[in-house]
């Protein structure tokens, strides 16, 4: 709840009930809205530059609310303007000198701006975050930053926010980071390095989770001008000093979003074409749909979109390592009880410590809807079943809603608690879903 922005809808509204579509799903065009981890990283790097950025299809949700509201605290002008944001650079010295900063609950605004400030001069911030991101990891960021030269002290609980940042230009160097708990920390090295006063030579020893994000978090540092030297397997990074230059740009359709009319027409036994989904996309979630197939679906991925028809029965009696995309390892898991054979998943270890423990969660929901489910530290296993009707608790988690809102597709009288916290990523997420056939009801207090 702390972390609803003005872009959050569903004020007042404790719960949804859901029914199955009266019939298949034939959706022949489908917008999604902008990426969540490309408008953030774009923001952020916007208001770093030298010169103004102009951002069209821009995501407008909690996470990215945040960030726009933390930059405006530090001094940054935004501008929204219809469809584009135009952000005034800074060139790297945040006009605010002194300020307290709100990352609601978004991971790419606690991990990715921390390091921005740690390297202006002179400046004394606060960083704060809702109650699940304060639960989340932070340490191995604030150590590889200290390891640069920057001042960090937390508030309150070590390893977590809030955090204290007294700026100071960061020297660079030699930094060793782990990418075994989060992408996250690394993104968060990689963007703040161009304003080290030396080259960075960042090494992670033990593999990153989602190698894609830091792809993306690269592709867009050169995007911005700022190139960075990599080996093939990820695991040594080299940025020299250098500034971003301002860019007019148009953010990408969120291909994690899409998952779930996907999901939803494979469920249902329908199509849907998602029209600006472009199937070369970076980011790691447009591997779902491949899934899909693998699960019986037939997909197309030509032509810049994403097609979908739903198979009569999906296919299950397969193991699959979540951890390349692992956000939708519990979109997986929903849809799995639907399969004609059990569906193991494995690798996502990490994923206990996004937005809520999210196996702990699957699990448990999957539980109480009566189905089996085998939990094991770095994923489980879904048995077949038929799902009954249960009230659901989404632990705050956008994605548990989400991926549970999906067996409405099926399931007559799913009734989840606290709907709205879909807003972090997907605000209309409801009305959409609803127009794809889904009966919703909500329910206010
Ligand atoms: O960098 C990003 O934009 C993201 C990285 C991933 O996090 P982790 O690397 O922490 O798993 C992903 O789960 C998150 O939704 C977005
Ligand atoms: C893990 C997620 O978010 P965050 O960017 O807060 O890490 C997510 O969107 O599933």
């Amino acid at each position: 709840m702390e972390a609803r922005s003005p872009w959050s809808g569903l004020q007042g509204v404790v719960e949804a009930e859901l029914h199955p579509p009266v019939g298949p799903v034939h959706q022949p065009e489908w917008i999604v809205a902008g990426s969540k981890s490309v408008t953030n990283r774009v923001f952020l790097m916007a208001a770093m530059a030298d010169g103004s950025s102009v951002i069209g299809n821009a995501l407008r949700s909690d996470d990215t609310y945040w960030c726009l509201d933390a930059l405006r605290r530090l001094g940054v002008k935004a501008d929204i303007t219809g469809e584009d944001i135009r952000i005034g650079g800074t060139g790297g010295a945040w006009p605010n000198r002194k300020a307290d900063l709100y990352a609601g609950a978004a991971g790419t605004v606690a991990r990715f701006l921390p390091g921005l400030l740690a390297g202006d001069e002179g400046g004394l911030w606060r960083m704060e975050g809702s109650r699940s991101l304060r639960e989340r990891p932070i340490a191995p960021l604030v150590t590889a930053l200290s390891a640069m030269g920057a001042e960090i002290r937390y508030a309150d609980e070590e390893g977590k926010l809030p955090i204290e940042i007294a700026g100071k230009r960061l020297r660079g160097g030699a930094v060793s980071l782990s990418g075994s708990v989060s992408s996250q920390f690394l993104s968060g090295v990689l963007v703040t390095s161009p304003y080290a006063a030396e080259e960075t030579e960042i090494v992670v020893p033990d593999g990153i989770v989602q190698h894609a994000y830091v792809r993306i978090t690269i592709e867009l540092m050169e995007r911005f001008e700022v190139p960075v030297t990599h080996g093939d397997r990820f695991d040594r990074f080299v940025v020299r000093p250098r500034r971003y230059r301002g860019q007019t740009l148009s953010i990408e359709a969120d291909a994690s979003t899409a998952c779930y009319p996907l999901a939803f027409a494979a469920l249902t036994g329908g199509y849907i074409r998602i029209a600006n989904l472009d199937p070369r996309t970076r980011q790691p979630d447009i591997g779902f749909a491949e899934l899909l197939r693998r699960m019986g679906c037939r997909v197309g991925l030509d032509g810049g979109a994403v097609e979908l028809w739903g198979a009569p029965r999906l296919r299950g009696g397969f193991e699959i390592s979540m951890k390349e995309m692992s956000d939708q390892a519990i979109t997986l898991a929903a849809i799995a009880p639907f399969a004609d054979a059990p569906i193991t998943i494995t690798g996502v270890a990490h994923i206990r410590t996004h937005e809520c423990d999210r196996i702990a969660a699957i699990c448990e929901s999957l539980g109480k809807l009566g189905i089996r489910v085998d939990e094991r530290e770095d994923g489980m296993t879904i048995h077949p079943g038929i799902p009954s009707a249960a009230v659901l608790p989404t632990y705050d988690d956008h994605r548990v809603a989400m991926s549970l809102a999906l067996i409405g597709a099926r399931v007559p009288g799913i009734r989840l608690l606290d709907p709205g916290c879909v807003s972090k990523t997907c605000p209309t997420f409801f009305d959409d879903m609803s127009r794809l056939g889904l009966q919703v009801r909500l329910h206010s207090v």
